[in-house]
């Protein structure tokens, strides 16, 4: 039996380019075990995701803040205190660098998302008056509630399908799957990872973005016989 699966998207299932790898859409939807999709991006993303690869909703949204399974969904963090927080690193001249439509930010429930390129140390500072946190992931800041996690995320859907945190497997790339790593019984971080996801995870691989999780995948493969 291949064991289920908490995937990140980006870096992970991604190329180097930011694309959906075309691979992910033969490996995943083949997988027989649970895949749970645990992302920073907004919960749209992840369960169009979902429904494109035609397996179940079973999704981490920003970065823990929402959990869905089995029909259900939970909310966890305070995004009117990152509204706020905006607000001021706005009035002293920040930008979070989306345009007027702000597809990043929009359906965001739960926490906030600035570009990679906006005043990180402006953002820092801001957040720490706000009591809340800035994670970077490599492709977004986010400003979020401390102590909303993917790994916890992962471990109600995990209690909800009936399934052990520890019979999972993590694959991720950077800070924000640290928690998905300590959650899951065993973790991967790609070669892409940053130094944290990769002080975190059991193994590092040799392939980066989807090459490396995808080397991850086949072997568990070939090891579930
Ligand atoms: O939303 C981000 O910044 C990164 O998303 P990810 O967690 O899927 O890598
Ligand atoms: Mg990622």
């Amino acid at each position: 039996m291949v064991p289920p699966l908490a995937l990140d998207i980006d870096g992970t299932l991604t190329t180097r380019d930011d694309r959906i790898d075309p691979r992910v859409f033969e490996v995943v939807p083949a997988w027989d075990a649970p895949v749970v999709v645990a992302t920073g991006k907004s919960f749209p993303y992840p369960v169009a995701l979902c429904h494109f690869l035609g397996i179940p909703e079973r999704v981490v949204a920003e970065n823990g803040g929402v959990v869905c399974a089995d029909g259900q969904v939970s909310f966890q963090g305070d995004r009117d205190r990152a509204e706020q927080a905006a607000e001021t690193f706005r009035a002293r001249g920040g930008d979070l660098g989306w345009d007027d439509a702000d597809t990043t930010n929009r359906w965001r429930e739960t926490e906030l998302a600035a570009r990679i390129d906006a005043d990180e140390a402006l953002l820092r500072e801001v957040a720490d008056e706000f009591d809340l946190e800035v994670v970077d992931t490599g492709y977004a800041y986010h400003l979020k509630t401390p102590g909303v996690e993917k790994g916890d995320g992962l471990a109600a859907v995990a209690e909800t399908l009936g399934v052990d945190t520890d019979s999972f497997v993590a694959i991720g790339d950077s800070e924000n799957d640290v928690s998905l790593f300590e959650t899951a019984g065993e973790s991967y971080a790609v070669a892409n990872a940053d130094d944290r996801a990769k002080a975190a995870a059991d193994t590092v691989v040799a392939g980066s973005y989807f090459d490396g999780t995808h080397s991850v995948l086949e072997s568990l493969r070939s090891a579930s016989g």
